[in-house]
């Protein structure tokens, strides 16, 4: 749907928190996001009931959002959100709020925003997590850094919960503003519906990017805290971190060099500020034209994910020993999530710094990544931190 403005006696003006609620009452589901570094934001909505489930091709889709458990062999599991009415709004205000020309009117029904009083997300389907003790969390990071010694590792990404109450009921449009203001250069995203439930994420990391010819993905790993007014090329880092990023560079180059990539431009690792934290951040980029890659998106995907920074090295034993040893379901936590050729843009991203709404709480999700180096404690501290990009800036 276009977006070009009809006379301004006839557009409708509409607050985020009316176009979800009236999204919810009709059944249908949406996708929300903020782009790193831009003011706007894009609501996609799907009308018809049931998203797609399964694979796509991101070269030949339809507009839409993409969405990853973890667990996701094949991508069999992934969800697609065809974007039936394509809604933007600016950050510049107070108030997210959309301009709904005639025709988006007309294709969402009539809306009387007095009428809008139910939920304006849905809740979670299904078993919610518990809170992830530091007591479990160690012991978990032990375990990892054992099979690490014992040879059957290099690098292993343990996860947890953490559980919050909610005094009131969840204010998402104003949370994801709050975020958005907080945040310029991540992805604030949203996405709710009846079968994925409500995930939100202020999320640092790019999985796969295309537009036009150029395809884009970063290796993002090492963590600290940001301090007040730091001057980010006297940041220091250690041995581990920087081998910790190397991993996941190395993993990506490999990933090139399975379908016989050879031309790219890598950048970095750089400092980079991700909210309240400090990663380490090397960027790659391939003229898809030129290569003669034309779906490298698609092939990239299926070959990334779960990237070394959020699964392990090897793969394989990383994933056998995530779903052995951790005691929660990581559902769409570093998972991916993003628009699908929107304005022929493709941006998936890892799914961090994220949470999932429930009805009686959020449930947080963070990992950090264990080598032989690791202190169990440092890294139960890490993770706090993560979950912190989320509970410092939002109201709950
Ligand atoms: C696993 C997470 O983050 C990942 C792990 C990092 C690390 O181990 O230092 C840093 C950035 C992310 O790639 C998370 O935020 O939950």
């Amino acid at each position: 749907m276009s977006t070009r403005t009809s006379p301004a006696t006839h557009t409708l003006s509409l607050s985020a928190t009316d176009l979800f609620r009236h999204i919810v009452a009709l059944g249908g589901s949406y996708a929300c996001y903020r782009l790193p570094n831009t003011q706007q934001f894009t609501v996609l909505i799907q009308w018809q009931e049931g998203l797609q489930r399964g694979k796509i091709e991101i070269e030949n889709a339809a507009s839409g959002f993409y969405m990853s458990p973890f667990l996701n062999e094949g991508l069999e599991a992934s969800y697609f959100l065809k974007a039936d009415v394509i809604l933007h709004a600016t950050t510049e205000a107070e108030a997210l709020t959309f301009s709904l020309s005639e025709e988006q009117q007309e294709a969402l029904g009539r809306i009387d925003p007095a009428k809008q009083t139910g939920s304006t997300h849905y809740a979670a389907s299904g078993k919610i997590e518990k809170d992830t003790t530091q007591e479990a969390y160690q012991h978990l990071v032990e375990e990892g850094i054992a099979a690490i010694k014992a040879g059957r590792m290099q690098k292993i990404v343990p996860s947890r919960t953490k559980k919050v109450a909610l005094a009131q009921p969840f204010a998402l449009a104003e949370n994801l503003l709050r975020l958005a203001k907080a945040y310029p250069n991540a992805m604030i995203t949203c996405f709710s519906s009846p079968e994925t439930g409500t995930w939100v994420a202020a999320t640092p990391e790019t999985l796969v990017e295309t537009y036009q010819d150029t395809f884009k993905t970063v290796a993002l790993a090492g963590t600290q805290a940001k301090k007040e007014g730091q001057d980010l090329s006297d940041t220091q880092w250690t041995q581990k971190e920087i081998e910790e990023q190397a991993l996941v560079s190395r993993y990506i180059i490999n990933s090139f060099k399975k379908i016989r990539l050879r031309e790219f431009d890598e950048y970095g690792p750089k400092t980079v500020v991700a909210g309240n934290l400090l990663h380490l951040k090397t960027f790659f980029s391939v003229n898809m034209r030129e290569t003669n890659f034309p779906n490298l998106g698609s092939t990239m995907l299926e070959l990334l994910h779960p990237t070394s920074a959020v699964c392990g090295m090897p793969r394989q034993e990383a994933l056998d020993f995530i779903r052995t040893h951790e005691t929660h379901n990581r559902a769409f936590y570093s998972g991916f999530a993003g628009p699908v050729q929107v304005n022929r843009l493709s941006h998936l991203f890892v799914l961090l710094r994220c949470m999932q709404v429930s009805s009686d709480g959020l449930i947080l999700y963070a990992g950090a990544g264990v080598t032989e180096n690791s202190h169990p404690q440092k890294e139960w501290l890490e993770t706090e931190l993560k979950c912190d990009t989320l509970l410092r800036i939002i109201k709950y």
